[in-house]
């Protein structure tokens, strides 16, 4: 954006609102990312039981250069602890928060802990219940970058953790390892947050602009307009009586009711699709350990019989030496 102010052209790098959420097993750091983002201590970041973060929220800064960013935290979604209701309820409550759409979803880790099955899985649940672009959309946040030992680099942890190549390479290698250590420097800081809105300035380029939009986004979109619509209508109502105003307000709330009742079956039949691919890919994961398990018996078993051959033909080869040392011992006794 530029303007002329005193007959100078001032040049500013502006950039328009970002809306990102925050995806990721409790306890992973996401609150801690969220203030990080947001140069702000706004979410409650804490290990202690009561501190967990129970339902979504919205925060929202205007970071240095001008740009407002809004941050929604979640409580971890897609746990096996997570009721389907509150897993419902919550994904209903994110899409009202991203209302005009979702420029980034980041996926945050934790370089302390290990990467469990369900979370490997994570990206076949989210593109199940909201479409596969949503990759497109991908950031991967590495917390907790403060364990690394002296020297050592995001790749060589990733290096040691194959576990994360598929995730990554399905978000386009967007990764960015973050501490979140409140008392770090400010260059460190800045940049870590630099960092990771460039991949959303590279995400929105790379979508021509659009955010993501979910079907469900769209639909719930559209029921919530035609409700502040009624509304307003029921505000303008004239000459009714009290009684007709309230008839209209109760219909217009069953309408909107049902609405809602029918965007959480369908995020619940679409739930229950995930988790039984998430059954089954976990059931596959199992019977591929029990196999390499299997053949590995079998190999160990294979070796050990292997070596008793070969010790066995190591005797038979010592006792036919034995036996021609003792037939040479004779000759050359009944030669002499
Ligand atoms: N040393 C260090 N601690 C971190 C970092 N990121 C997060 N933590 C700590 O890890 C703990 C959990 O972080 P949270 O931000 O609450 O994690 P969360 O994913 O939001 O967890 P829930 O609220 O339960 O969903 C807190 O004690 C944080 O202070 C980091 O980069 N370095």
């Amino acid at each position: 954006m530029s303007w002329e102010s005193n007959g100078v052209n001032v040049e500013v790098d502006w950039k328009p609102e970002r809306t990102l959420v925050l995806l990721g097993r409790t306890g992973n750091g996401k609150s801690a990312t969220g203030n990080s983002i947001l140069g702000e201590t706004k979410f409650l970041s804490k290990t202690r039981g009561r501190f967990i973060t129970k339902e979504c929220k919205l925060h929202t800064s205007m970071i240095p250069n001008g740009q407002r960013i809004n941050v929604i935290d979640t409580p971890g979604l897609f746990s096996a602890s997570s009721t389907p209701d509150f897993t419902i309820r919550e994904i209903v409550r994110c899409l009202r928060l991203a209302k005009d759409g979702i420029d980034a979803v980041i996926l945050v880790f934790s370089v302390r802990n290990r990467l469990t099955e369900e979370e490997q899985l994570t990206l076949r649940t989210l593109k199940i219940l909201f479409g596969s672009q949503i990759v497109d959309y991908m950031i991967v946040v590495f917390t907790n970058g403060d364990a690394f030992d002296d020297g050592d680099t995001l790749d060589d942890y990733l290096e040691d953790c194959p576990e994360f190549q598929e995730i990554l390479k399905e978000c386009d290698d967007r990764k960015v390892l973050f501490d979140n250590r409140r008392n770090i420097l400010k260059s460190k800081k800045d940049k870590q947050v630099q960092d990771l809105l460039n991949f959303v300035e590279q995400i929105s380029k790379k979508n021509n602009g659009k955010p993501f939009m979910a079907d469900l986004s769209l639909e719930l979109r559209e029921n919530e307009a035609t409700l502040e619509e009624k509304q307003k209508q029921i505000q303008k109502m004239k000459g009714q009586s009290k009684q007709e105003i309230s008839q209209v307000k109760k219909e217009m709330e069953r309408t909107y009711n049902e609405m809602l009742e029918g965007i959480k079956e369908k995020i619940a039949n679409q739930l229950k699709e995930s988790l039984n691919d998430v059954k089954e890919q976990l059931a596959k994961a199992q019977l591929a350990r029990e196999e390499t398990e299997k053949k590995m018996t079998e190999l160990q078993n294979l070796s050990s019989d292997e070596i008793k051959r070969l010790r066995d033909q190591l005797k038979n080869a010592e006792r036919e030496t034995a036996r021609l040392r003792g037939q040479q011992r004779r000759e050359r006794c009944s030669v002499l």
